[in-house]
């Protein structure tokens, strides 16, 4: 291995020596000519002389990640990745890192660690190339401070944390072309390995946002942690494997949107009545890809704007959710156009009238006006990657209980790639409930579920709950047994709702009749 940029200098005493003399006499002379005000003569010619004698003198390069770059609040995402790559060469007792600094970490017992201060480990690339990384920081600059001001806030008033990668100048290609590329990947990759899930809801709230920009809507997150997965998701298991083939193809299809010369994004349109399961496989997905949650509550955006804000915001490996897209918003621009129409025209009528001249707007215009002014088109531009500038793998997910209340634009195929139907609870999925319910694959009471699984319709909410055990005695049995009640009352009501139902339709046939008479 290469001695470090420190070592390096003790051995090269003896025969740099001349070199170093020759190097200390040009300082003096370059900064005899800076205070002359010279330096601007002699300039740009002497300047090249000067880089290549320090070329000589010291034959390394380096380059300096900070932790913040710009004064920003948010840490360079250079920086998080340089540390967690440096992680595993910092906890290695062979590195000979003697002093680590702590940090509170994902487990609650643990720490992360990283590196002190003047502490330097040394990595080998590819077998023969050795660079050097020393951990430093500086006091914060007196203008950071800035008196209270917020930019830049705690951030600015504690230490300048850098690390600084030294090299030889022969692997300069090496190092800048190849090794700090190597690096960001490998400390991306080992953040997703460590990092904790999030769930992330956006608030409505006037503050200021990391970018030292007025936010009108904001994330707030916590850790998220739901025990559902694809494994207790109730449903055919052929659609689930399908779904789950799809995810997979997203996940590892970098190349192909590349290549396509699309964004690396997939829409789904979950769509089915109350209780079949959209949220459950919202989280399930977020738990099988590994990926954070960001939970858009629509009514809480102002504007298109905001939204851009906020969709800029999310993070790579992500899954961005509207529920219930139909309640969240007039995302029918055409009526909403219509809605505005009839309103003039009925302005319109009123002036002419003359009798409501000057009347003030009635209440639900104002309540309007205050709202969200989140349009469709800006939705639609969300959807169609227009903001995806900032790149990375992220999945958007609309539920919704009313699929035939949403404008086609919203959900055509590009926007919603794929449509998932969660629907009300058939034989398979009541046999999966029963097996992660109760631990059974077979029970004499199973013929009369399929019977009359087919007459009535039941969420697997609903199944769910009736598999589950609510007394000490609860078992199996039991638990079927309720099931099968449930499910004969059910039908039993939907008998009657049915013959009522025929009942008044004949009622109106023959009164139908009577008139004609
Ligand atoms: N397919 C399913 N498999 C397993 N459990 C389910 C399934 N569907 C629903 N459940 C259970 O029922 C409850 C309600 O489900 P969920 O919230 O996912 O329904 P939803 O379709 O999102 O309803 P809504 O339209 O009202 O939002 C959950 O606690 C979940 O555990
Ligand atoms: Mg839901």
């Amino acid at each position: 291995m290469e001695a470090s940029p420190a070592a390096s200098a003790w051995s090269s005493v003896n025969s740099g020596i001349v070199l170093s003399l020759a190097a200390v006499l040009w300082t003096v002379v370059w900064n005899s000519l800076q205070s002359l005000q010279l330096h601007h003569l002699v300039g740009r010619h002497l300047a090249r002389h000067a880089r290549r004698l320090a070329a000589v003198v010291d034959p390394y390069l380096t380059v300096t990640v900070a932790e913040h770059d710009g004064g920003r609040m948010k840490r360079s995402d250079a920086y998080r990745e340089v540390q967690a790559y440096l992680h595993r060469a910092t906890c290695d007792a062979s590195a000979g890192v003697r002093h680590l600094r702590a940090e509170p970490a994902k487990n609650p017992d643990a720490f992360v660690l990283s590196m002190a201060d003047r502490e330097e480990v040394a990595d080998v690339f590819r077998g023969g190339v050795t660079v050097w990384w020393l951990a430093y920081s500086t006091p914060p600059r007196e203008d950071d401070a800035g008196g209270g001001f917020y930019w830049g806030g705690r951030a600015a008033r504690a230490d300048r944390r850098f690390y600084r990668l030294s090299f030889l100048e022969r692997d300069r290609d090496v190092v800048l072309g190849e090794y700090l590329p190597h690096v960001r990947r490998e400390g991306r990759a080992a953040m997703v390995r460590n990092r904790q899930r999030k769930l992330f809801t956006n608030l409505a709230g006037d503050t200021w946002g990391d970018d030292g920009g007025w936010c009108e809507s904001v994330w707030s997150h916590v850790v998220f942690e739901h025990p559902k997965t694809f494994d207790t998701l109730a449903m055919d298991p052929a659609r689930k494997k399908e779904i789950m083939d799809d995810l997979d193809a997203f996940r590892n299809g970098k190349e192909y949107y590349a290549r396509v010369g699309r964004a690396w994004k997939r829409g789904y349109l979950l769509h089915g009545p109350p209780g079949t399961g959209k949220s459950t496989m919202i989280a399930a997905m977020a738990n099988y890809l590994d990926y954070d949650i960001y939970d858009i509550e629509l009514t809480s955006v102002r504007t298109n704007t905001d939204l851009r804000k906020l969709f800029i915001e999310t993070t790579s490996k992500s899954i961005i959710v509207i529920e219930d897209i139909d309640c969240s918003l007039d995302l029918t621009g055409k009526r909403k156009n219509k809605k505005k129409k009839d309103a003039a025209a009925a302005a319109a009528a009123d002036a002419a009238d003359g009798d409501k001249k000057g009347s003030p707007p009635n209440e639900e215009e104002e309540k309007d006006k205050e709202g969200s002014k989140v349009t469709l088109s800006g939705v639609l531009n969300f959807i169609d990657g227009l903001w995806s500038a900032c790149g990375g793998e992220r999945i958007i997910v609309f539920t919704t209980n009313h699929v035939e209340k949403l404008d086609p634009a919203l959900i055509r195929r590009g926007r919603m790639d794929k449509h998932i139907e969660m629907s009300y609870c058939g034989f398979e999925a009541f046999k999966f409930l029963a097996k992660v319910y109760l631990g059974v694959d077979a029970h004499h009471l199973f013929d009369a579920v399929r019977s009359l699984l087919r007459d009535v319709d039941i969420t697997p909410a609903d199944v769910a709950e009736n598999l589950t055990p609510k007394a000490a005695g609860d078992n199996a049995d039991t638990c079927l047994a309720e099931l099968v009640k449930e499910l004969e009352n059910a039908k039993a009501d939907k008998a009657q709702a049915k013959g009522k139902a025929a009942m008044a339709a004949e009622e109106e046939v023959d009164g139908d009749g009577d008139d004609d008479e």
